[in-house]
């Protein structure tokens, strides 16, 4: 039965070659939100991922494809949604963390004050492939006091063997070759 529900989320994730450059096969998450009733399903299956955990206090997402499901958890949850954005686009006091990319670096950041010391925190991303952006988050996370408590993607591309990279627990949904 779970695997049964979980299938019917695989099979509207679309892979798209060459995009967005020669080599990479792009998973196309958003057929997912095209339709009511799968969107809906998924919601409900990360909600039970994170049940897992005991006592989440506050669901952290990225950039931006982690916005889409993180405010629907913390609503399930009924606890804050938090955003961690790419450098440049929070207003007030923020604390940033670089991190390597493919090719060169970015940087992501947190508002001060927007998670609190000890807070138990789920980080949530639509995907994790080399793991660097996951990474980056947690580490970011980790470093305004707070304690990550699972690093939570509903895709994980098992070649790039991105989840060796992290060192918090983590959870996919789908798992590509
Ligand atoms: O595991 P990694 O190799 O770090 O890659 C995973 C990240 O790549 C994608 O985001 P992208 O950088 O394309 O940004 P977007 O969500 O704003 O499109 C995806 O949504 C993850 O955040
Ligand atoms: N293959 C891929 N598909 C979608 N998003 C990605 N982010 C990094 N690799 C990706």
């Amino acid at each position: 039965m779970a695997l049964q529900r979980l299938n019917r989320i695989r099979d509207a994730i679309t892979t798209i070659p060459d995009f967005p450059k020669p080599g990479i096969y792009f998973k196309d998450i958003f057929p997912i939100l095209g339709n009511p009733e799968v969107f809906s399903e998924l919601n409900e299956i990360i909600y039970e991922a994170s049940k897992s955990m005991p006592q989440v206090e506050c669901v952290v997402g990225l950039e931006s494809r982690g916005f889409l499901f993180g405010p629907i958890l913390a609503q399930k949850l009924k606890v804050p949604f938090v955003p961690i954005r790419k450098k440049g686009k929070l207003p007030g006091e923020v604390v940033s963390q670089t991190f390597e990319l493919e090719y060169g670096t970015d940087c992501f950041e947190i508002q001060r004050g927007s998670v609190t010391k000890g807070q138990k925190v789920l980080i949530i991303d639509d995907l994790l492939a080399t793991g660097g952006t996951m990474k980056a988050a947690s580490d970011l996370v980790t470093k305004v006091g707070a304690d990550v408590v699972l690093c939570l993607c509903i895709i994980e591309l098992l070649g790039l063997k991105g989840a060796k990279s992290l060192d918090k627990p983590f959870k996919s949904l789908i798992a590509f070759d």
